[in-house]
């Protein structure tokens, strides 16, 4: 089987998540995508970040009504920082049958040169990415990547923090499932969205 691994720290999984995934699936005509959140993620400092519990269920609702998505523990579960040549590697070894392809968006396509083990990793598995507005494709690793156009999504996480923090809607930026999580969780401040 093919698969897509798609690690984020979905905190929370948006509509530009789900589209970029769909969209890879279908191009790149993988089987299943494996949706990994991340436990701590190797770049990103931020002191309010919701638990990996929480962002573990905000993905498991965020997928349910698509039979091709998946979400893994396996970075919830191995805790720590969430280097993906640890997860490529455990998941080649428990799944010896499966092709697997890690998915990026343009701004993980420029960060590559930095990740840990990188020379090594890229030798293991072949990256998806794609455009992200605000990001130019990097010419690194282009052996090593199957660049894929995307409809630019000019949608972040972030985005959608600073919404729920201002009080406005995020009614159709996330699926209605996440923005009730959202609400009745009280993640991302007072006003929760609507
Ligand atoms: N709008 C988008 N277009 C293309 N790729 C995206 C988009 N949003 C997220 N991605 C990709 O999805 C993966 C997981 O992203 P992540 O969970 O960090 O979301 P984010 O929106 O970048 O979050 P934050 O705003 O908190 O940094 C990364 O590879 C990222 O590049
Ligand atoms: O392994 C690394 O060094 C590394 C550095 C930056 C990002 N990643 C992975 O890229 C994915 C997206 O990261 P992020 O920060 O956008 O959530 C997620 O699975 C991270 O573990 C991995």
């Amino acid at each position: 089987m093919k698969i897509g691994l798609f690690g984020g720290t979905f905190d929370p999984p948006h509509h530009g998540h789900m589209m970029l995934a769909e969209h890879i699936r279908v191009e790149c005509e993988l089987d299943q995508v494996w949706f990994i959140p991340v436990s701590t993620p190797p770049h990103k400092k931020r002191s309010d970040m919701s638990s990996v519990d929480e962002r573990f269920e905000l993905v498991t609702v965020a997928i349910r009504s698509n039979p091709h998505f998946h979400v893994s523990t396996i970075e919830r579960d191995r805790g720590g920082r969430s280097y993906t040549i640890d997860t490529v590697k455990q998941l080649k070894e428990e799944y010896p049958a499966h092709e697997f392809f890690f998915i990026i968006g343009g701004d993980m396509v420029e960060s590559l040169p930095t990740w840990a083990g990188i020379e090594e990793l890229v030798n293991l598995i072949t990256f998806i990415g794609v455009n992200r507005p605000g990001y130019s494709p990097s010419p690194v690793y282009k052996d090593h990547l199957i660049h894929i156009d995307f409809p630019p999504i000019d949608l972040s996480s972030t985005d959608i923090r600073q919404r729920v923090k201002e009080g406005k809607s995020i009614r159709y930026f996330v699926q209605d499932e996440v923005a009730e999580m959202i609400k009745e969780s009280r993640l991302y401040g007072e006003g929760s969205g609507t």
